[in-house]
């Protein structure tokens, strides 16, 4: 048997779709919401991903502004823009890509934004709330794994979900969501012993951890669902190409569902960039998730 393909730029068209009539329903009553994208340095991948929000906010008719700094700005330079950000009301989302060059420290530019700005959820305060169950913005990369496992399993309620990796961007963030949602959350990492016996009695996996093809068909209990957050360029028989975390073509005859990569969880960032915008825009003119 063959896992069912989860498509995430299926979803991720889904999920901008009702952003957009939303957005339309909102500059009807006369608000127009917007976001401000901060790229500091020339990553290369950076820069397609803030290419690629900020064409994404057009699309659904998200105002963006866009603020590049040099590889070379300091942190006071990120600070001032950011301080700018928050002071203006007309923006609703901030949002500094990273990852940010060496020598700005990423903690202190991310405090910086006003959480009600916040549309990444990187600020304690909305990482507090979220791990308090309050209705905060979330971080966006885990909210699309949550729409992508609803979207197959419907209700998550006493599942076993194991997420392997346990950064502040998806790892933590995800258990938190996991536990929200009721499942039973084991986080593994680099210091869990013998990961792949835990990770075999997951029904859901989240594998987050930057290692390619790390997680191999004896991770995965026959039938669980699979999602995939790794994005690692390899070279591979002379050419360069996108894998996951997961082992795809080894895990497809086990799993019951999986998230290839690309086209998996990577779309649903963006998408739910587009979401967090639209929510803080709502909150900040004091109107509810349904107005
Ligand atoms: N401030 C933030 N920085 C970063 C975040 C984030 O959520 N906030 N996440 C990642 C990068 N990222 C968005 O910023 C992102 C990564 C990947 C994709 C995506 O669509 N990937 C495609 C493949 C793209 C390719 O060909 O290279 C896919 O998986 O299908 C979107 C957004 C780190 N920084």
């Amino acid at each position: 048997m063959s896992a069912q393909l989860i498509d995430g730029k299926a979803a991720a068209a889904r999920v901008l779709a009702e952003v957009g009539a939303d957005v339309a329903v909102l500059k009807a009553r006369g608000i127009e919401p917007a976001l401000a994208v901060v790229l500091v340095g020339d990553d290369p991948a950076s820069q397609v991903y803030v290419r690629n929000k900020v064409l994404r906010a057009n699309e659904v008719g998200i105002r963006s502004l866009e603020y590049r700094l040099g590889a070379d700005a300091s942190a006071e330079a990120v600070l001032e823009v950011v301080a700018g950000l928050n002071a203006d009301a007309s923006v609703n989302g901030i949002l500094v890509q990273l990852p940010l060059p060496a020598h700005i420290d990423e903690t202190r530019v991310l405090q910086a934004i006003d959480p009600a700005k916040d549309v990444d959820g990187f600020h304690s305060e909305n990482v507090g709330g979220l791990s308090q169950g309050r209705p905060v913005l979330t971080p966006c990369t885990p909210a699309g794994c949550m729409r992508l496992l609803r979207d197959t399993l419907g209700d998550l309620s006493g599942k076993h979900a194991v997420v392997v990796g346990r950064s502040n961007i998806v790892g933590k963030p995800m258990a938190a969501l996991l536990l929200a949602a009721n499942c039973s959350v084991t986080v593994l990492h680099s210091r869990s012993v013998k990961p792949e016996k835990l990770c075999g009695q997951a029904d859901i996996v989240v594998a987050a951890v930057g290692r390619p093809r790390m997680i191999g068909a004896d991770w995965i209990k026959p039938g669980a669902v699979v999602i995939d957050v790794g994005i690692n360029r390899i070279e591979e028989n002379g050419r360069s190409r996108l894998v996951g975390d997961v082992d795809f073509d080894a895990v497809l005859p086990v799993a019951s569902a999986i998230t290839p990569v690309p086209g998996g969880v990577g779309p649903m960032t963006i998408a739910m960039l587009m979401h967090n915008t639209l929510l803080a825009a709502r909150q900040q003119h004091g109107l509810s998730a349904q107005e």
